[in-house]
């Protein structure tokens, strides 16, 4: 795709968050390259940047794996940064359910028009079980988010179905966003007569994983000087 159209591509960007241990950065992998990686690098925060089709639409989408994100360091420039968040747990830990509930309440207390989904995960360890299914899908709908119990491991098709979901929702609100602003840039641009154009800048191309280091991304400028970051890293 050349380099001008893809500048008018939609992007999105996902916080995925959790206890450790609960499959993040597997359901990230499993999500953007259809594989499972059993061992990930651990104290290191990831952000995955990639080009997906999504209802026959391109879309830019970036995910940062944000490493085990304990209360006392809620993630919260993660939060600000991302425009969909993904919580997740371990049903097999009922600690990581406790966790994923207050993650829950601080994101919608900070960011509450933001769509957020719940997945359970490693729901193939049902003789390990110690969160029932209905107890995730009643929070959920207490707060009006979408919710699936997934194996990454088993390569659950509601991880694919669940992403793509919140992805459409995420370019809805972009685009009912973007037709506000452009008829009151519209608006200014008859006024003063620049014709509405607002200077766009230029994305990069193709996929990319970052490897940051957790403490670096509470600051926001990492992030930011990380968009035009052009290296991979081996998954
Ligand atoms: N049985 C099973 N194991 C899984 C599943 N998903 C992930 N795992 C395993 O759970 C462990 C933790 O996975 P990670 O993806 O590293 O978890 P994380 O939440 O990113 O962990 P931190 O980096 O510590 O925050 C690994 O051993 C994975 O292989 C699953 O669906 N089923």
């Amino acid at each position: 795709m050349k380099t001008e159209d893809k500048s008018n591509m939609a992007k999105v960007r996902i916080a995925v968050i959790g206890k450790s241990n609960v499959g993040k950065s597997a359901l990230t992998v499993r999500y953007l390259t259809r594989r499972f990686i059993g061992e990930y690098r651990r104290n290191t925060d990831l952000l995955y940047r990639q080009t997906l089709t999504v209802n026959n639409a391109s879309l830019e989408v970036e995910i940062v794996d944000v490493c085990s994100c304990e209360l006392a360091l809620f993630p919260e420039e993660a939060i600000y940064w991302a425009d969909a968040c993904v919580i997740v747990y371990d049903i097999t830990s009922r600690t990581s359910f406790s966790h994923a509930t207050e993650l829950l309440q601080r994101v919608q207390q900070i960011r509450n028009q933001m769509p957020v989904m719940m997945l359970a995960n490693k729901s193939d360890l049902e003789h390990l079980r110690q969160v029932e299914e209905v107890e995730g899908r009643t929070i959920s709908i207490q707060h009006g988010i979408q919710f699936n119990e997934v194996s990454v491991a088993e390569n659950s098709d509601a991880i694919y179905s669940s992403f793509d979901l919140m992805l459409n929702e995420c370019r809805n609100q972009q685009s009912n966003h973007k037709s506000r602003k452009f008829s009151v840039s519209k608006m200014l641009g008859t006024l003063i007569g620049t014709n509405g154009k607002v200077p766009q800048n230029p994305t990069n191309q193709g996929g990319t994983v970052v490897v940051c280091h957790k403490s670096d991304l509470y600051k926001s400028r990492v992030l930011k000087r990380r968009q035009n970051f052009t290296a991979t890293a081996s998954l």
